[in-house]
């Protein structure tokens, strides 16, 4: 092979690693913003106000979430083309922390996306794996219509099996509650291969659209669900076990009313709204996993409309 096909074929390489980190990247941001633009959620930022935040607000969130473009990119970049191991998962997490610090500086030191910085950035990573490995078959577009939800969290849940030997020792509001309740939290989250996103928030997303549920309650009701369920570190750490079982008591009895595209099921999750605030209460865990839902929704979409492309481009000979 000569040198200039061999730097045809990197620079190739280089071109769809860099289409497909910037498009996770993209995608990743578009999953915050939508997780925060829903209205109304329980306790939670939304359009209508700052929930039980009141060092947040809406504008904020979008601030955040776009600060952490750059983040999801570059840890797309680096998991172009390898594999799950100890020197990926400390990359993910330098580019991690050094995202948490860009994210506070925009937010003048408040947490709002670290979490999800979390869940979203190891999903990427795993996505962009996948992708790579489609890449390496000649059958393109088969391959990436295979990658499935479930595929991407094991991979996921794989990378944060490894230790991350440079994590500071924090006491973090997860490390408190641990301590107190024994609840494993975001770590133990993605280390089952996101449990509460693949088993709960997706299919009961899935669900509602099959029964023709409109996007927006849709979306609620994939979130209740998972309040529902989720053993939220934020909810133990505000209020203790009688917050989180409270909380995920009246979410229940919603669903159990038919959900919020009901007229019942809507004013119920109206009066949650107001008792979370009342209570200072608020499932930021959940809020994260209802992200990283649509984080995944929208990767398996868009794969299936780039595979389309790509037959298309196939049959008539062009390029991507
Ligand atoms: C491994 C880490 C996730 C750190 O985990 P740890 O538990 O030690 O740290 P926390 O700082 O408590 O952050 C965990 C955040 O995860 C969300 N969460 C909570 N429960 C769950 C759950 N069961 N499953 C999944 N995710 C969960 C939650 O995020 C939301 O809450 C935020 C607000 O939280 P907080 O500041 O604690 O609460 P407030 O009550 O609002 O505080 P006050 O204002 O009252 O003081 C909100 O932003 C949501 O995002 C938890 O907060 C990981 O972060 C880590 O190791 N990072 C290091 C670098 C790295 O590896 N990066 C990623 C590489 S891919
Ligand atoms: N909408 C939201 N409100 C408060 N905390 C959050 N963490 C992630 N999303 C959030």
């Amino acid at each position: 092979m000569s040198i200039s096909s061999i730097s045809a074929i990197q620079s190739d390489k280089n071109l769809i690693v860099n289409r497909y980190a910037s498009w996770l990247g993209e995608l990743a941001v578009s999953a915050l913003r939508d997780e925060a633009s829903l209205t109304p959620k329980p306790g939670l930022v939304d359009l209508h106000h700052n929930g039980s935040h009141e060092d947040m607000n809406i504008e904020l969130m979008y601030q955040s979430a776009a600060s952490l473009q750059s983040t999801f990119t570059q840890m797309a970049q680096v998991s172009y083309g390898t594999y799950a191991d100890q020197s990926l998962r400390e990359q993910l997490a330098w580019i991690g922390r050094t995202g948490e610090q860009q994210m506070l500086t925009v937010t003048k030191g408040v947490n709002t996306h670290r979490g999800a910085i979390w869940a979203l950035g190891l999903l990427t990573g795993s996505a962009s794996m996948l992708i790579r490995e489609a890449y390496r078959n000649t059958e393109v577009p088969y391959r990436l219509k295979a990658i499935s939800a479930e595929h991407i969290a094991r991979t996921a849940s794989e990378i944060a099996q490894y230790p991350d030997r440079y994590a500071p020792v924090t006491a973090s509001h997860g490390t408190q509650v641990k301590h107190q309740y024994g609840t494993g939290g975001a770590k133990d989250e993605a280390q089952h291969g996101f449990p509460h996103v693949i088993n709960v928030g997706l299919p009961a997303l899935q669900q509602a659209r099959a029964q023709g549920i409109d996007e927006l309650y849709a979306r609620l009701d994939s979130l209740l669900t998972i309040i529902s369920v989720l053993p939220d570190t934020c909810l133990l750490y505000r209020g203790g076990q009688q917050a989180l079982e409270q909380t995920q008591q009246r979410a229940t009895v919603i669903l159990s009313q038919g959900g919020t595209s009901t007229t019942k099921g809507w004013q119920a999750l109206l009066a949650f709204d107001q008792w979370m605030v009342k209570h200072h209460f608020s499932p930021g865990g959940s809020a994260d996993l209802l992200a990283a839902t649509l984080y995944i929704d929208s990767i398996l979409k868009g794969i299936t409309d780039r595979t389309d492309m790509e037959s298309l481009s196939k049959t008539t000979g062009g390029r991507m």
